[in-house]
Protein backbone atom coordinates (compact mmCIF):
# COMPACT_ATOMS: atom_id res chain seq x y z
CA UNK A 1 0.00 0.00 0.00
CA UNK A 2 1.61 3.27 -1.57
CA UNK A 3 0.37 5.73 1.34
CA UNK A 4 1.83 3.98 4.09
CA UNK A 5 5.22 5.15 3.27
CA UNK A 6 3.81 8.34 2.83
CA UNK A 7 2.28 8.10 6.31
CA UNK A 8 6.00 7.47 7.29
CA UNK A 9 7.44 10.08 5.65
CA UNK A 10 4.94 12.53 7.29
CA UNK A 11 5.94 11.57 10.54
CA UNK A 12 9.46 11.52 9.80
CA UNK A 13 9.20 15.73 8.35
CA UNK A 14 8.08 16.52 11.78
CA UNK A 15 9.49 15.17 14.14
CA UNK A 16 8.72 15.47 17.89
CA UNK A 17 11.68 15.01 19.93
CA UNK A 18 10.62 13.41 23.00
CA UNK A 19 13.35 12.46 25.71
CA UNK A 20 13.49 9.05 25.93
CA UNK A 21 13.01 7.77 29.88
CA UNK A 22 12.95 4.10 29.82
CA UNK A 23 12.72 2.66 33.44
CA UNK A 24 11.39 -0.60 34.49
CA UNK A 25 8.03 0.49 35.93
CA UNK A 26 7.43 -2.82 38.02
CA UNK A 27 10.25 -2.31 39.87
CA UNK A 28 8.94 0.81 41.54
CA UNK A 29 7.65 1.20 44.66
CA UNK A 30 6.54 5.11 44.52
CA UNK A 31 6.75 7.44 41.40
CA UNK A 32 9.74 9.08 40.35
CA UNK A 33 9.62 12.97 40.61
CA UNK A 34 9.86 12.69 36.96
CA UNK A 35 6.76 11.24 36.86
CA UNK A 36 4.57 12.85 39.46
CA UNK A 37 1.68 15.24 38.27
CA UNK A 38 0.09 17.40 40.09
CA UNK A 39 -3.49 15.74 41.52
CA UNK A 40 -5.70 14.70 38.61
CA UNK A 41 -7.45 17.83 37.81
CA UNK A 42 -10.43 16.91 40.32
CA UNK A 43 -12.58 19.81 39.06
CA UNK A 44 -13.41 17.77 36.03
CA UNK A 45 -14.00 14.97 37.33
CA UNK A 46 -17.78 14.51 38.12
CA UNK A 47 -18.49 14.24 41.67
CA UNK A 48 -20.04 10.88 42.60
CA UNK A 49 -22.03 10.63 39.27
CA UNK A 50 -25.32 9.08 40.07
CA UNK A 51 -25.39 5.52 38.47
CA UNK A 52 -28.47 6.00 37.53
CA UNK A 53 -28.31 9.98 35.86
CA UNK A 54 -24.35 9.41 34.90
CA UNK A 55 -24.60 10.18 31.27
CA UNK A 56 -22.67 7.46 29.60
CA UNK A 57 -20.96 6.77 25.95
CA UNK A 58 -23.19 5.33 23.56
CA UNK A 59 -22.91 1.80 22.89
CA UNK A 60 -24.31 0.95 18.70
CA UNK A 61 -24.81 -2.55 17.36
CA UNK A 62 -23.60 -2.90 14.08
CA UNK A 63 -26.29 -4.59 13.15
CA UNK A 64 -29.35 -3.08 14.52
CA UNK A 65 -31.47 -1.24 11.82
CA UNK A 66 -30.86 2.21 13.40
CA UNK A 67 -27.25 2.33 13.65
CA UNK A 68 -26.80 5.05 10.72
CA UNK A 69 -28.64 7.74 12.84
CA UNK A 70 -27.30 6.51 16.40
CA UNK A 71 -24.07 6.83 14.99
CA UNK A 72 -24.61 10.29 13.64
CA UNK A 73 -26.27 11.42 17.32
CA UNK A 74 -23.08 9.58 19.27
CA UNK A 75 -20.47 11.56 16.96
CA UNK A 76 -22.20 14.86 17.77
CA UNK A 77 -22.88 14.77 21.00
CA UNK A 78 -20.03 12.96 22.02
CA UNK A 79 -17.23 12.25 19.16
CA UNK A 80 -17.11 9.05 20.67
CA UNK A 81 -19.08 5.72 21.03
CA UNK A 82 -18.83 1.93 21.23
CA UNK A 83 -19.50 -0.56 18.68
CA UNK A 84 -20.31 -4.45 19.00
CA UNK A 85 -21.12 -6.79 16.26
CA UNK A 86 -18.63 -4.99 14.08
CA UNK A 87 -17.22 -8.13 12.37
CA UNK A 88 -13.94 -8.47 13.64
CA UNK A 89 -13.17 -12.10 15.67
CA UNK A 90 -13.02 -12.56 18.94
CA UNK A 91 -10.09 -14.69 18.35
CA UNK A 92 -8.12 -12.25 16.57
CA UNK A 93 -8.72 -9.67 19.15
CA UNK A 94 -7.41 -11.62 21.66
CA UNK A 95 -4.64 -12.79 19.83
CA UNK A 96 -3.06 -8.96 19.10
CA UNK A 97 -3.85 -8.55 22.66
CA UNK A 98 -1.56 -11.49 24.16
CA UNK A 99 1.07 -10.55 21.35
CA UNK A 100 1.30 -6.72 22.57
CA UNK A 101 1.16 -8.35 25.89
CA UNK A 102 3.67 -10.37 25.21
CA UNK A 103 5.92 -7.24 23.64
CA UNK A 104 5.52 -5.25 26.38
CA UNK A 105 6.51 -8.40 29.18
CA UNK A 106 9.96 -8.40 27.45
CA UNK A 107 13.25 -7.41 29.43
CA UNK A 108 13.53 -3.58 29.03
CA UNK A 109 16.98 -4.24 27.26
CA UNK A 110 15.31 -6.66 24.55
CA UNK A 111 12.35 -3.67 23.69
CA UNK A 112 15.30 -1.37 23.39
CA UNK A 113 16.49 -3.42 20.67
CA UNK A 114 13.32 -2.34 18.69
CA UNK A 115 13.25 1.08 20.15
CA UNK A 116 11.87 4.37 17.90
CA UNK A 117 15.28 5.98 16.61
CA UNK A 118 14.94 10.09 17.00
CA UNK A 119 13.45 10.65 13.73
CA UNK A 120 11.82 7.25 13.63
CA UNK A 121 8.09 5.83 13.43
CA UNK A 122 8.00 2.80 14.15
CA UNK A 123 9.34 0.94 17.36
CA UNK A 124 8.87 1.48 20.82
CA UNK A 125 8.96 4.30 22.95
CA UNK A 126 7.03 7.18 24.65
CA UNK A 127 4.05 8.23 23.38
CA UNK A 128 4.89 11.06 21.04
CA UNK A 129 2.75 13.21 22.43
CA UNK A 130 5.03 13.12 26.04
CA UNK A 131 6.94 16.35 24.92
CA UNK A 132 4.15 18.74 25.54
CA UNK A 133 4.18 17.51 29.13
CA UNK A 134 7.13 18.72 32.04
CA UNK A 135 6.31 15.76 33.68
CA UNK A 136 6.75 11.93 31.91
CA UNK A 137 3.52 9.50 31.03
CA UNK A 138 2.97 6.10 33.03
CA UNK A 139 3.35 4.32 30.21
CA UNK A 140 5.20 2.51 27.09
CA UNK A 141 4.03 2.12 23.65
CA UNK A 142 4.86 0.68 20.45
CA UNK A 143 4.00 2.00 16.81
CA UNK A 144 3.33 0.32 13.71
CA UNK A 145 3.53 1.95 10.66
CA UNK A 146 3.90 -0.58 7.23
CA UNK A 147 5.53 -3.61 8.26
CA UNK A 148 6.40 -4.58 12.07
CA UNK A 149 8.94 -7.11 10.52
CA UNK A 150 12.30 -5.49 10.95
CA UNK A 151 11.51 -4.18 15.01
CA UNK A 152 10.01 -7.98 15.45
CA UNK A 153 12.97 -9.76 14.16
CA UNK A 154 14.77 -7.75 17.05
CA UNK A 155 12.81 -8.60 19.80
CA UNK A 156 12.27 -12.44 19.16
CA UNK A 157 14.33 -13.88 16.95
CA UNK A 158 12.64 -16.83 16.64
CA UNK A 159 8.92 -16.43 16.78
CA UNK A 160 8.22 -13.43 14.91
CA UNK A 161 6.64 -14.53 11.96
CA UNK A 162 3.79 -15.86 14.47
CA UNK A 163 3.19 -12.21 15.52
CA UNK A 164 4.02 -10.55 12.49
CA UNK A 165 1.26 -12.53 11.11
CA UNK A 166 -1.34 -11.57 13.79
CA UNK A 167 -0.59 -7.82 13.13
CA UNK A 168 -0.84 -8.19 9.45
CA UNK A 169 -3.94 -9.81 10.11
CA UNK A 170 -5.51 -7.61 12.51
CA UNK A 171 -4.48 -4.13 10.45
CA UNK A 172 -6.43 -5.93 7.42
CA UNK A 173 -9.58 -6.25 9.46
CA UNK A 174 -9.47 -2.66 11.27
CA UNK A 175 -8.47 -1.26 8.21
CA UNK A 176 -11.74 -2.42 6.25
CA UNK A 177 -13.47 -1.38 9.51
CA UNK A 178 -12.42 1.77 9.47
CA UNK A 179 -13.75 2.08 5.85
CA UNK A 180 -17.01 1.11 7.00
CA UNK A 181 -17.16 3.14 10.01
CA UNK A 182 -15.72 5.95 7.88
CA UNK A 183 -18.89 5.75 5.38
CA UNK A 184 -21.38 5.42 8.41
CA UNK A 185 -20.08 8.16 10.33
CA UNK A 186 -20.61 10.47 6.87
CA UNK A 187 -23.49 8.88 5.63
CA UNK A 188 -25.07 10.43 9.01
CA UNK A 189 -24.37 13.54 7.51
CA UNK A 190 -25.24 12.83 4.28
CA UNK A 191 -22.39 12.42 2.69
CA UNK A 192 -21.88 9.95 -0.27
CA UNK A 193 -19.12 8.72 -2.02
CA UNK A 194 -19.59 10.73 -5.16
CA UNK A 195 -19.09 14.03 -2.23
CA UNK A 196 -15.60 12.72 -1.28
CA UNK A 197 -13.06 13.04 -3.89
CA UNK A 198 -10.04 10.97 -2.93
CA UNK A 199 -12.56 8.00 -1.91
CA UNK A 200 -12.45 6.60 -5.61
CA UNK A 201 -14.31 3.36 -5.60
CA UNK A 202 -11.70 1.50 -7.39
CA UNK A 203 -8.07 3.18 -6.82
CA UNK A 204 -5.95 1.30 -4.18
CA UNK A 205 -3.93 4.25 -3.92
CA UNK A 206 -7.14 5.88 -2.94
CA UNK A 207 -7.14 3.42 0.39
CA UNK A 208 -6.84 5.34 3.73
CA UNK A 209 -3.47 5.15 5.42
CA UNK A 210 -3.00 3.65 8.99
CA UNK A 211 -1.16 3.17 11.97
CA UNK A 212 -1.29 0.83 14.90
CA UNK A 213 -0.58 2.21 18.35
CA UNK A 214 0.15 -0.62 21.23
CA UNK A 215 -0.08 0.91 24.50
CA UNK A 216 1.18 -0.24 27.91
CA UNK A 217 -0.15 1.08 30.99
CA UNK A 218 1.51 -0.81 34.35
CA UNK A 219 0.28 -0.89 37.51
CA UNK A 220 0.94 1.82 39.28
CA UNK A 221 1.49 2.66 43.11
CA UNK A 222 0.25 6.76 43.07
CA UNK A 223 -2.23 6.43 40.37
CA UNK A 224 -3.85 10.24 41.58
CA UNK A 225 -0.34 11.31 40.57
CA UNK A 226 0.37 9.78 37.71
CA UNK A 227 -0.62 10.38 33.88
CA UNK A 228 -1.29 6.93 31.50
CA UNK A 229 -1.61 9.33 28.74
CA UNK A 230 -2.38 12.99 28.69
CA UNK A 231 -5.36 14.14 27.32
CA UNK A 232 -5.18 14.81 23.14
CA UNK A 233 -7.04 14.42 20.50
CA UNK A 234 -5.69 12.28 17.47
CA UNK A 235 -4.80 13.36 14.47
CA UNK A 236 -6.78 10.76 12.25
CA UNK A 237 -10.39 10.61 10.93
CA UNK A 238 -11.35 8.23 12.86
CA UNK A 239 -9.23 5.75 15.89
CA UNK A 240 -10.57 2.48 16.63
CA UNK A 241 -9.49 1.19 20.26
CA UNK A 242 -9.10 -2.05 21.66
CA UNK A 243 -8.57 -1.63 25.52
CA UNK A 244 -8.32 -4.70 27.61
CA UNK A 245 -10.72 -5.48 30.64
CA UNK A 246 -9.06 -2.44 32.70
CA UNK A 247 -10.50 0.73 32.37
CA UNK A 248 -8.52 3.82 31.92
CA UNK A 249 -10.19 5.72 29.00
CA UNK A 250 -11.47 8.82 29.85
CA UNK A 251 -13.25 11.18 27.54
CA UNK A 252 -14.44 15.44 28.57
CA UNK A 253 -17.94 15.47 28.00
CA UNK A 254 -18.69 19.37 27.85
CA UNK A 255 -20.82 20.14 31.48
CA UNK A 256 -19.84 17.03 32.91
CA UNK A 257 -16.24 16.47 33.01
CA UNK A 258 -14.27 12.84 32.52
CA UNK A 259 -15.97 9.89 31.66
CA UNK A 260 -14.79 6.39 31.75
CA UNK A 261 -15.41 4.54 28.86
CA UNK A 262 -15.86 1.18 30.47
CA UNK A 263 -14.81 -1.87 28.15
CA UNK A 264 -17.00 -3.76 27.48
CA UNK A 265 -16.58 -7.51 26.35
CA UNK A 266 -15.90 -7.40 22.64
CA UNK A 267 -16.46 -4.19 22.51
CA UNK A 268 -14.31 -1.25 20.27
CA UNK A 269 -14.25 2.09 20.84
CA UNK A 270 -14.83 4.45 17.69
CA UNK A 271 -13.38 8.24 18.44
CA UNK A 272 -13.63 11.40 16.42
CA UNK A 273 -10.36 12.92 15.11
CA UNK A 274 -9.16 15.88 14.11
CA UNK A 275 -9.41 15.51 10.45
CA UNK A 276 -13.50 14.21 10.56
CA UNK A 277 -13.73 17.21 12.83
CA UNK A 278 -12.40 19.19 9.65
CA UNK A 279 -14.38 17.45 7.11
CA UNK A 280 -17.70 17.58 8.85
CA UNK A 281 -17.12 21.43 9.83
CA UNK A 282 -17.09 21.14 13.92
CA UNK A 283 -20.53 19.32 13.07
CA UNK A 284 -18.34 16.13 14.43
CA UNK A 285 -16.15 17.41 17.17
CA UNK A 286 -13.45 15.36 17.80
CA UNK A 287 -13.14 14.12 21.36
CA UNK A 288 -10.81 14.90 23.91
CA UNK A 289 -9.61 11.94 25.96
CA UNK A 290 -6.98 10.48 28.14
CA UNK A 291 -5.45 7.29 29.65
CA UNK A 292 -5.23 7.31 33.59
CA UNK A 293 -3.61 4.14 35.38
CA UNK A 294 -4.10 1.67 37.85
CA UNK A 295 -2.75 0.62 41.23
CA UNK A 296 -2.91 -3.17 41.05
CA UNK A 297 -3.91 -4.07 37.46
CA UNK A 298 -1.50 -3.42 34.06
CA UNK A 299 -3.83 -2.21 31.38
CA UNK A 300 -3.13 -2.51 27.74
CA UNK A 301 -4.87 -0.90 24.52
CA UNK A 302 -4.71 -1.00 20.58
CA UNK A 303 -5.49 1.68 18.87
CA UNK A 304 -6.05 1.82 14.72
CA UNK A 305 -5.29 5.12 14.07
CA UNK A 306 -6.75 6.05 10.46
CA UNK A 307 -6.50 8.76 7.63
CA UNK A 308 -7.03 9.72 4.34
CA UNK A 309 -4.47 9.34 2.05
CA UNK A 310 -1.75 11.26 3.20
CA UNK A 311 -1.28 13.72 0.53
CA UNK A 312 -4.95 14.62 -0.25
CA UNK A 313 -6.27 18.11 0.63
CA UNK A 314 -9.13 17.97 3.78
CA UNK A 315 -11.68 20.58 3.87
CA UNK A 316 -15.01 20.73 5.13
CA UNK A 317 -17.11 19.13 2.93
CA UNK A 318 -19.00 21.02 -0.01
CA UNK A 319 -22.34 19.66 0.89
CA UNK A 320 -21.93 21.23 4.33
CA UNK A 321 -20.58 24.69 3.64
CA UNK A 322 -23.46 27.49 2.59
CA UNK A 323 -23.86 30.75 3.34
CA UNK A 324 -25.21 30.31 7.06
CA UNK A 325 -22.19 27.39 7.64
CA UNK A 326 -19.03 28.89 6.27
CA UNK A 327 -15.45 26.96 5.88
CA UNK A 328 -14.28 26.76 9.85
CA UNK A 329 -10.68 25.51 8.61
CA UNK A 330 -8.52 26.13 5.57
CA UNK A 331 -8.03 22.90 3.35
CA UNK A 332 -4.62 20.90 4.69
CA UNK A 333 -2.86 17.58 3.61
CA UNK A 334 -2.86 14.69 6.78
CA UNK A 335 1.01 15.24 5.97
CA UNK A 336 0.66 19.06 6.50
CA UNK A 337 -1.67 18.46 9.61
CA UNK A 338 0.45 16.59 11.47
CA UNK A 339 3.36 19.12 11.38
CA UNK A 340 0.53 21.33 12.74
CA UNK A 341 -0.15 18.98 15.42
CA UNK A 342 3.76 18.62 16.18
CA UNK A 343 4.02 22.54 16.48
CA UNK A 344 0.49 23.64 18.20
CA UNK A 345 -0.48 20.03 19.44
CA UNK A 346 -3.67 20.90 21.19
CA UNK A 347 -4.28 23.88 19.53
CA UNK A 348 -3.67 22.71 16.68
CA UNK A 349 -7.43 22.55 14.87
CA UNK A 350 -8.32 26.13 16.24
CA UNK A 351 -4.67 27.11 14.50
CA UNK A 352 -6.61 25.99 10.91
CA UNK A 353 -9.80 28.04 11.48
CA UNK A 354 -10.31 30.97 9.32
CA UNK A 355 -13.74 31.85 10.23
CA UNK A 356 -15.41 31.36 14.79
CA UNK A 357 -18.13 29.34 14.44
CA UNK A 358 -21.88 30.76 13.53
CA UNK A 359 -23.28 28.16 15.34
CA UNK A 360 -21.76 28.04 18.69
CA UNK A 361 -19.98 24.88 18.13
CA UNK A 362 -16.59 24.59 20.87
CA UNK A 363 -13.39 23.53 19.27
CA UNK A 364 -13.07 20.30 21.32
CA UNK A 365 -9.27 20.43 21.34
CA UNK A 366 -9.51 24.04 22.37
CA UNK A 367 -8.15 23.58 26.00
CA UNK A 368 -9.41 27.09 26.67
CA UNK A 369 -13.00 26.05 25.92
CA UNK A 370 -13.85 29.57 24.95
CA UNK A 371 -17.49 29.27 23.27
CA UNK A 372 -18.04 31.66 20.30
CA UNK A 373 -20.83 33.03 18.52
O1 LIG B 1 -5.26 3.69 26.09
C1 LIG B 1 -6.26 4.33 25.82
O2 LIG B 1 -7.36 4.06 26.28
C2 LIG B 1 -6.17 5.53 24.91
C3 LIG B 1 -5.13 5.41 23.83
C4 LIG B 1 -5.10 6.61 22.94
O3 LIG B 1 -5.79 7.56 23.15
C5 LIG B 1 -4.21 6.66 21.77
O4 LIG B 1 -3.42 5.71 21.54
O5 LIG B 1 -4.28 7.67 21.03
FE1 LIG C 1 -5.85 8.91 21.47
Amino acid sequence: MPSRSLLADAFRAYPVHVQQKNIEFTSLQEIPDSHKWAQLDDELQHPLMDPFIAESVPVIDLREPHALQKIGHACKTWGVFQVTNHGIPTSLLESVESASRSLFSLPIQQKLKAARSPDGVSGYGVARISSFFSKHLWSEGFTIVGSPLEHFRQLWSHDHTKFCHIIEEYKKEMQKLARRLTWLMLGSLGITKKDLKWSGPTGESKKGSAALQLNYYPACPDPDHAMGLAAHTDSTLLTILHQSNTSGLQVLKEGIGWVTVPPIPGGLVVNVGDLLHILSNGLYPSVLHRAVVNRTKHRLSIAFLYGPPSSVQISPLQKLVGPHHPPLYRPITWNEYLGTKAKYFNKALSSMRICAPLNGLVDASDHNRVKVG
